[in-house]
């Protein structure tokens, strides 16, 4: 599991670890695992052309001290100081090791980014607010508008850390390299987005309990419910599934897609005559009509059809139950809905809250959150990064998804699978972490090489299963 805490709780540790250490000694970790993680980068250090983006505080001492080390392996370093408090002993540092450091106008900044093969950004870290002052701005869109590569220290300058939003302008990097732990923006859009890879170098932090947490596959291999020697179809899970009408009937087939390629032993479907038949045409495994279930995935497709009535009382009833498109209609802030996982995407949480799509979208760990303890349900809020909050303040965030995956009836393949997930026993927090989880994977499965459609990202969530369910290669449990 990955675990992204608050700049306030890595402040807090910080603190506490340089109380015993010698004064220095973190930064000197953290400019180490830089300079080897610019150096990979690169794959060579000796005649790079570096140059270094370096504000006023110690995320620019990071970038000088690496500076210094890659300077010392014979690469060509040149800082360009964009404060002049920046980090003096840093500055020394880096000079003595042969490198150039100076104002924008003293290094010739415009030529140095240029003809650079690397540009760090050391404009700001952790004690940065959103947003880039002109002069820092400038010196990105130099490297921006040549294609010099962007290593950002500890996060790309400019977003919004503690919550991933990026109000202003921001630097856009190739490659994040961070300490410590993970922070909220290298997981949570848009700041993510702004991240590329994130390279974690581990500096000795004690951290507490993390606010925000990412699955990774080992745990999702935990959290997968495989069947046991004794299990029956009943008691691996039996899924009600509502989707679909005479206006969209496909909706019913895809969730139907994405339920079956869950845990669940058997899907009963409930709806129209002529919708049940094409779902059994396409899946001669369903069972139509009501029975006994464990839980309920609800709404995808449903159009006019709803039935409000129906809906709210099987969501008052003993079994958890998952809410889609139409479906999120049913919901309101009465009632106890603790066992509810509900996947709307921005325009239908910004329907639920009443608020703009754009702004959820800018906004979307706040939304997430506020949803989840408004209505007292699970939120899946759908998008390239999938977030995940509980009504008890709980956070997760799916961060392997693909762009392919945005095609129509995507989100119906991941309803059916979280439903199968929660008939299978799971919670609404894990069945929708797994659940984004392996619909994610079976989108890069789908689509590694071009587009792919719904249908064919329901039918690579087996595929995507059993390769995460294997101990490792050629070695099936
Ligand atoms: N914590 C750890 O465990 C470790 C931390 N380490 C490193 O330290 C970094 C944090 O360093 P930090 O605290 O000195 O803050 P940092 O972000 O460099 O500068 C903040 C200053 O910048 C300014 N400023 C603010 N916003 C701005 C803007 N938009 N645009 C321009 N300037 C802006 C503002 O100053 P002002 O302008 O107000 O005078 C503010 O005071 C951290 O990210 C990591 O890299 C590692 O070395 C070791 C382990
Ligand atoms: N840019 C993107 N990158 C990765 N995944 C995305 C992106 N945009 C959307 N998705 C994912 O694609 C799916 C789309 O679902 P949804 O919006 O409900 O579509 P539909 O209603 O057509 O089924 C969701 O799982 C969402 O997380
Ligand atoms: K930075």
């Amino acid at each position: 599991m990955r675990h992204a805490h608050t700049v306030e709780q890595v402040r807090a540790a910080e603190a506490d670890l340089m109380a015993k250490l010698p004064e220095g000694t973190l930064m000197q970790r953290a400019a180490t695992g830089l300079a080897v993680a610019i150096s990979n980068f690169l794959g060579y250090t000796y005649g790079a052309r570096v140059v270094l983006l370096v504000g006023s505080g110690d995320n620019g001492g990071d970038a000088l001290y690496a500076g210094q080390k890659l300077a010392r392996r014979g690469a060509e370093v040149t800082a360009v100081l964009l404060s002049d408090k920046a980090h003096r002993a840093g500055v020394a540092a880096l000079v003595a090791a042969g490198g150039r450091a100076g104002s924008p106008e003293e290094v010739g900044s415009v030529a140095a980014i240029a003809a650079a093969d690397v540009v760090v950004d050391g404009i700001v870290g952790i004690g940065g607010r959103p947003g880039l002052k002109p002069e820092a701005l400038a010196t990105v869109k130099v490297a921006t508008d040549h294609q010099v590569p962007i290593v950002a220290v500890d996060m790309p300058s400019g977003v919004d850390v503690d919550t991933g939003e990026t109000p202003a302008e921001h630097v856009q990097a190739t490659l994040t390299v961070t300490f410590g732990t993970h922070k909220i923006c290298h997981f949570v859009d848009p700041a993510a987005a702004a991240c590329g890879p994130v390279h974690l170098v581990d500096i000795g932090l004690e951290l507490p309990p993390a606010p925000v947490a990412s699955l990774q596959a080992a745990d999702i291999r935990d959290l997968y419910p495989v069947p046991r020697g004794e299990s029956d179809k009943y008691s691996r899970g039996v899924l009600g599934l509502m989707a679909g009408s005479s206006q969209y009937p496909g909706a019913a087939v895809i969730a139907t897609s994405g339920a079956l390629a869950g845990p669940i032993g058997m899907l009963r479907y409930v709806g129209p005559g002529k919708v049940a038949d094409a779902v059994r045409a396409a899946h001669p495994e369903i069972v139509a009509g009501e029975g006994r279930v464990q839980a309920w995935a609800i709404g995808s497709g449903l159009g006019d059809e709803l039935d409000i009535g129906k809906v709210r009382e099987l969501l008052d009833a003993e079994e958890p139950a998952l809410l889609d498109a139409d479906g999120l209609k049913v919901l309101d802030e009465s009632g106890d809905h603790t066992d509810v996982l509900i996947t709307p995407h921005a325009g239908e949480l910004s329907r639920l809250l009443g608020v703009e799509r754009g702004v959820v979208e800018a906004e979307r760990l706040r939304h997430a959150r506020e949803a989840a303890e408004r209505f007292d349900v699970t939120v899946l809020l759908k998008g390239s990064t999938t977030v995940i909050a509980t009504p008890d303040g709980q956070v997760r965030v799916n961060t392997n998804a693909t762009a392919w995956l945005a095609t129509a009836g995507a989100g119906d393949v991941l309803a059916g699978l979280c439903g199968s997930l929660l008939a299978a026993g799971l919670t609404p927090l894990d069945a929708g972490s797994v659940g984004a989880y392996l619909h994610a994977a079976a989108a890069r499965l789908a689509a590694a090489d071009g587009p792919a459609t719904a249908m064919q990202v329901a039918g690579k969530v087996a595929e995507a299963t059993r390769l995460l369910l294997r101990r490792d290669h050629g070695d099936p449990r």
